[in-house]
C-alpha cells in the first residue's frame, strides 16, 4: 500500500508570470494524449517530426501529471538548495571534470561564463536509478517520491516521444525505446536547477548572459515550464526569441545524439539562458528537467535504414567506424563545459574540446 502522508518540505513559491512583451519563439503544443489511439499517433509523428526538424523544440501538454502533482514536485526540487548544508553539499559533489558526469551537486561558480564572471547556478542530478548515489539526509525520504517522478517522465513523457520521433523517420516505433531501456546503465537524469540572481556588475561585463548557447548531449530533454523566464533558442533566422511559460507543459528538445541518430534530421537547437526580464528580477529561478540519453554503449550513427534520411540524404557527423558511443561523447562534453579555455571561431561562435575530431561549439 502506498503512504498517504508524504513528509513535509518547505512550500516553494513561485514568481508572477511576467507582463513584459517579448519576442517569443512560436513552438507547436503536441498534445500527448492523442498518442493512445493509431489514428493520434501517425498525426502526431508528423507534427513532432517538423517541429523538431524545423526548430527543435515544442511543448508537450495532457501527458497525464496534474497541477497539484508539479507544484509537489517543485517543493521537492528547492530541497537540494534549501534544506542541505554547504558543508552536507560537498560530500556530495558530481565528478564532472575526471568522470564526465553530472550526478550529485554542481555548486555556484564552478564555471566561468565570461572573462572573470563565474555563473551562479546549483544544480543537483539523481540517475534514473536513484540508488546509483547516495543522497543528503534530506532528499532521502523523498526518494518514492522522485523516483516514480522520474518513471513518469521515462515511461509517459519519453517513450513516447521517442516514438514519434521514430514514426517519423518511418522506423519501428520501437527503434529508440529500445535504446533507452530504464534498467540499462546510462546518465539519464533529472535535474533540480536553482539560478541565483546576479549582480548588476556581472550582468554587464555577462551581457546578461546566465548560461552560454549550446546544445544538450543527450537525445531528448523535457524542461518542466516554470514561470520565471530567461529560455531562449536561436531561430533558424539568427535571432534569439524567448520560451514562453505555459502552466504544467513540458519544453521538449533534441539534443546532439538524436541529431546524430537521424542524419541531421532532427536539429539540435542552440539555447541559453540570459537574465529574466525587468518584473522578474531578483527571483531565483527554479527549474525540474529530464535529461534523457541513450544507454552509454550505444553507438552515435545514423539510422540510415530510414526512407526518410534516404529521400533527405544523410549528414553524417562522423564516420561510422569512428563514431563515439553516447558514453564517450557524454564524457568528453561534459568535462569541458565551462571548465576549458574557448578559442573564439566565428562571429558568435566559440569552441573547444574535441570528441573524436568534432569541436564543441557554444554561441554568445
Ligand atoms: O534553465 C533552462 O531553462 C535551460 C537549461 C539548459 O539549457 C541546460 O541545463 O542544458
Ligand atoms: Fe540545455
Amino acid at each position: 500500500m502506498p503512504s498517504l502522508t508524504v513528509p513535509a518540505v518547505p512550500k516553494f513559491i513561485p514568481a508572477p508570470p511576467s507582463q513584459e512583451p517579448l519576442d517569443y519563439a512560436d513552438l507547436a503544443i503536441v498534445d500527448l494524449s492523442n498518442a493512445n489511439t493509431p489514428g493520434g499517433l501517425a498525426e502526431l509523428a508528423l507534427q513532432v517530426r517538423n517541429a523538431v526538424s524545423e526548430i527543435g523544440f515544442f511543448y508537450a501538454v495532457n501527458h497525464g501529471l496534474t497541477q497539484a502533482e508539479n507544484e509537489r514536485i517543485l517543493d521537492i526540487a528547492d530541497v537540494p538548495f534549501n534544506s542541505v548544508k554547504d558543508e552536507e553539499k560537498q560530500t556530495y559533489l558530481a565528478n564532472i571534470k575526471d568522470q564526465g558526469s553530472y550526478q550529485g551537486y554542481k555548486l555556484r561558480s564552478l564555471w566561468t561564463i565570461d572573462a572573470d564572471v563565474r555563473d551562479q547556478v546549483e544544480h543537483y542530478n539523481i540517475n534514473k536509478d536513484v540508488t546509483r548515489k547516495e543522497h543528503p539526509k534530506a532528499i532521502r525520504p523523498l526518494l518514492p517520491e522522485i523516483d516514480a517522478f522520474i518513471r513518469f517522465n521515462h515511461f509517459n513523457v519519453m517513450h513516447p516521444i521517442l516514438r514519434l520521433l521514430a514514426l517519423g523517420m518511418e522506423l519501428p516505433e520501437d527503434t529508440f525505446v529500445a535504446n533507452h531501456q530504464f534498467s540499462v546503465k546510462g546518465e539519464t537524469y533529472i535535474r533540480f536547477m536553482k539560478y541565483y540572481p546576479r549582480s548588476e556588475d556581472d550582468e554587464a561585463k555577462t551581457k546578461n548572459v546566465w548560461m552560454k548557447g549550446h546544445t544538450d548531449i543527450g537525445s531528448v530533454t523535457a524542461l518542466w515550464s516554470q514561470p520565471v523566464l530567461g529560455l531562449q533558442i536561436l531561430s533558424p533566422d539568427g535571432k534569439w526569441r524567448w520560451v514562453k511559460h505555459i502552466e504544467n507543459a513540458i519544453i521538449v528538445n533534441a539534443g546532439d545524439a538524436m541529431e546524430f541518430f537521424s542524419g541531421g534530421l532532427y536539429k539540435a537547437t542552440i539555447h541559453r539562458v540570459v537574465q529574466p526580464p525587468k518584473d522578474q528580477h531578483g527571483y531565483p529561478r527554479l527549474g525540474v528537467f529530464y535529461f534523457c540519453h541513450p544507454d552509454d554503449n550505444t553507438k552515435l550513427v545514423p539510422y540510415a535504414e530510414s526512407p526518410v534520411i534516404q529521400r533527405m540524404g544523410v549528414r553524417r557527423r562522423f564516420e561510422d567506424d569512428n563514431a563515439p558511443t553516447m558514453e564517450m561523447w557524454r564524457k568528453g562534453r561534459t568535462s569541458a563545459y565551462g571548465l576549458k579555455e574557448l578559442h573564439k571561431t566565428g562571429e558568435r561562435v566559440e569552441e573547444h574540446d574535441i570528441v573524436n575530431g568534432i569541436a564543441a561549439k557554444y554561441y554568445i
